[in-house]
């Protein structure tokens, strides 16, 4: 398992890495970083770890930095441990939730989507709940980041924010949670709530791009969750490029909200916390002429001695507080289900 031993030298000494494993594959793939500074965003090919609204927008690049590869063997289940959070944020929640749909309600938005921070006062093992990390989310893009000047991340995203290659694009609508079962059946709210993601994508781009091609929604599992996904391509066109799409997509009415501003303004009013990485964005950027970008979805933080785990929901007129309080704990348990302790 040399990729592992390698994680754990690299935390020891405290140089920026990036380990991803992307869906459906079994391969390994780690950036180190050379130095230890914090590298900017420019548009240099490279990892990129893009912040939800404020903060640093970094990149390891590819040149000049170490890119190696290599097979996943099998990996055995590492013993886990399920930590308690000492707060209950379930009022609070679900009082943010309730001001939510009253906005909405009074005409001021259409949706926005309502996240928290889970505090574990615990210490994990990084390494091996990477590594249950890896083997719990066959499907999921899979990582683990970390820089001195930033911090640890980690997590298991079911969402792409937009996969590039030459100038095809593809991209995903995904929205509404249910607990995942045999036959899923979804409700208006539901079905609502993801039409407005598509039809929001579909508004950006429709007159950008060519040939774009969008699929009816389809049920997709996610760990103990299902989802709803639309699938959308197009061709970009020379005066719509990698870089203008990203601007459009992110950040989607997925982690969002619509219409955009209105729902980021709330968030940032309302939330009561610093989002950070979390519902931004990373992945490959123009990586031998292809982008692979995921949304910061089902992860967590190290921090100091303690462990944050990020989860929201989308929110519209029909929300019910409760129901929508018990849908952050259950995306919460995709990444406490792989907790190991140190
Ligand atoms: C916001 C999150 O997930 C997003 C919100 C969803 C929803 O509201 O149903 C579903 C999938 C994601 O697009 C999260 O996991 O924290």
């Amino acid at each position: 398992m040399q990729v592992f031993e390698e994680i754990q030298a690299l935390l020891l000494q405290h140089k920026p890495f990036v380990c991803y494993v992307k869906p459906n594959e079994a391969v390994w793939n780690l950036l180190v970083q050379q130095t230890d500074e914090i590298i900017e965003f420019s548009n240099q090919a490279g990892f990129v770890f893009m912040p939800f609204h404020e903060g640093k927008q970094l990149v390891i690049p590819f040149e000049g930095n170490n890119f190696s590869q290599g097979n996943l063997e099998n990996l055995e289940k590492k013993p886990t441990e399920s930590f308690t959070s000492e707060s209950n944020q379930k009022e609070a929640f679900e009082n943010l939730v309730s001001k939510g749909v009253s906005t909405i309600q009074q005409g001021k938005f259409d949706k926005v989507v309502l996240s928290r921070k889970i505090v574990l006062k615990e210490q994990i093992a990084i390494v091996e709940t990477f590594q249950n990390l890896i083997s719990t989310y066959p499907t999921a893009f899979r990582y683990l980041f970390f820089h001195p000047k930033i911090g640890l991340w980690m997590g298991a995203t079911p969402e792409q924010l937009v996969k590039i290659n030459q100038n095809q694009f593809e991209t995903v609508a995904l929205a509404g949670t249910q607990l995942y079962s045999e036959n899923v059946i979804w409700a208006t709210k539901e079905i609502e709530e993801q039409q407005f993601v598509t039809d929001y994508i579909v508004t950006k781009v429709k007159d950008k791009v060519n040939n774009l091609i969008v699929s009816d929604a389809k049920t997709v599992s996610a760990g103990n969750l299902a989802h709803l996904k639309s699938f959308i391509s197009g061709e970009l066109t020379a005066d719509f490029q990698a870089n203008d799409l990203i601007k459009a997509l992110h950040p989607t009415p997925a982690v969002c909200g619509l219409p955009k501003e209105k729902a980021i303004d709330f968030i940032l009013k309302n939330e009561g916390y610093n989002r950070k990485y979390y519902a931004g964005f990373l992945g490959e950027y123009n990586k031998d002429n292809q982008t692979d970008l995921f949304v910061n979805l089902r992860c967590l933080e190290v921090e100091n001695d303690v462990v944050n785990i990020y989860v929201g929901c989308g929110i519209t007129k029909d929300s019910n507080s409760e129901k929508e309080f018990f849908e952050t704990e259950n995306k919460s348990m995709t990444m406490r289900n792989i907790l190991v302790s140190k």
